[in-house]
């Protein structure tokens, strides 16, 4: 096992096959130091070695004491629930598509979760925001974002909330470096990627989840199991199907009132991830498994709103590699004498494949009817 000298406060397993992902509960990572202390300190390294067991043994985990005032966190939130509650053709003004760089509003239905051999449409709209690019032929990504114009209070509160993020982001970056017994900055440095608040390729998106209802207001049965955390046949419509995400780092702001986010352990089955007043749930991305040569390994997750009278905000924010960021196993995370596991992957290239295959953007009979 090679280490960074001074930055190595355990022994990193390389295998997480002895590491088996039976959890049934979520960790809570205090996550203050990290945030707080300019230099490595040992509460920081305290913080780090939780981060680590938690992204090795779970995937999940609920960040505390990170600082973000609760005026930015549950101002946004009831700021989009009142943006949702606008006319449909009043949020259709910022629709998204692919002339606006995948950026703004997708209504109901539109976002897919494929598997083989078909898409299931997920019951949500949203609003789709990224690091914002001028070079537009870049990519088809790259351009301005749509912001939600239409209340003013919101699109300020958004912008301090990705602000807030970003910071939050980059903290929890530095100590999932210190975890795995590199230097705190290791992913902010050249040959870790470069990746900074500045420079992360952000994704936000404010999503509104109304009831999961089928027929008349009731729950099919199959939905029903899946509320109870069992597994259900694809066809099953959910408010967000199972999925993994793309990139390094995800934090959930969610609402308070309705447990709604389920996470998978290894027997399958589904742990509800209840909102923790004042957390973020937080989860690794595709990008963490190559860097980490399989150790971490993103968990798979899925929404059900099934309260029948409530809807259910939530706002995640994506905190990525940079758009050129080159992801390779970290040669220290490969062990002596072994080929990496993984080759390595333009950041960019990755997150194009994912975006531009998750729509379905042609209306759906049945769900659009309000335009
Ligand atoms: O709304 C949530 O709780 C999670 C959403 C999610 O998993 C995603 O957007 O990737
Ligand atoms: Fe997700």
């Amino acid at each position: 096992m090679q280490t960074c000298g001074r930055h190595s406060i355990y022994r990193v397993p390389l295998y997480r096959g002895f590491f088996v992902r039976t959890f049934k509960t979520l960790p809570v990572v205090d996550i203050a130091a990290l945030v707080k202390d300019d230099k490595e300190s040992a509460a920081q390294l305290r913080a780090a070695k939780d981060l680590h067991a938690a992204c090795r043994d779970v995937g999940f985990f609920y960040a505390v004491s990170h600082g973000v005032p609760a005026s930015i966190t549950d101002g946004v939130l009831l700021e989009a629930r009142q943006w949702f509650n606008l006319p449909a053709h009043v949020k259709q003004e910022i629709s998204l598509g692919p002339e606006t760089c995948y950026r703004g509003y997708q209504q109901l239905g539109s976002n897919v979760t494929r598997f083989d051999g078909g898409f299931q449409r997920d019951h949500h709209e949203a609003i789709d925001l990224y690091k914002e690019e001028s070079d537009r032929d870049a990519s088809p990504l790259h351009g301005r974002n749509q912001w939600p114009v239409q209340r003013p209070s919101f699109d300020t509160s958004l912008q301090q909330y990705a602000d807030a993020c970003l910071g939050v982001g980059q903290a929890i970056m530095r100590g999932i470096a210190l975890g795995l017994g590199l230097p705190g900055d290791y992913f902010e440095s050249p040959e870790g990627g470069g990746t900074t608040a500045e420079s992360s390729y952000w994704v936000m998106r404010a999503i509104h989840y109304p009831p999961l209802s089928q027929g008349e207001g009731q729950l099919g049965q199959a939905a029903s199991q899946a509320v109870a955390g069992a597994e259900v046949e694809r066809h099953v419509q959910l408010s967000c199907g199972e999925h993994t995400d793309y990139g390094l780092l995800t934090l959930v702001n969610q609402e308070p009132h309705i447990p709604a986010l389920q996470v998978k352990n290894a027997a399958g089955e589904w742990i509800t991830a209840a909102p923790i007043p004042g957390s973020f749930v937080c989860n690794i991305g595709d990008m963490l498994k190559v860097y980490t040569n399989g150790l971490y390994e993103p968990t798979a997750h899925r929404v059900i709103n099934a309260d029948p009278s409530r809807s259910r905000v939530s706002i995640p924010f994506f905190y990525e590699p940079a758009f050129e960021a080159q992801v390779a196993p970290i040669p220290a995370l490969v062990p002596a004498g072994s080929a990496p596991n993984f080759g390595s992957v333009r950041y960019g290239t990755h997150l194009e494949n994912k975006v531009l295959n998750n729509f379905e953007l042609e209306p759906q009979a049945s769900s659009v009817g309000e335009a």
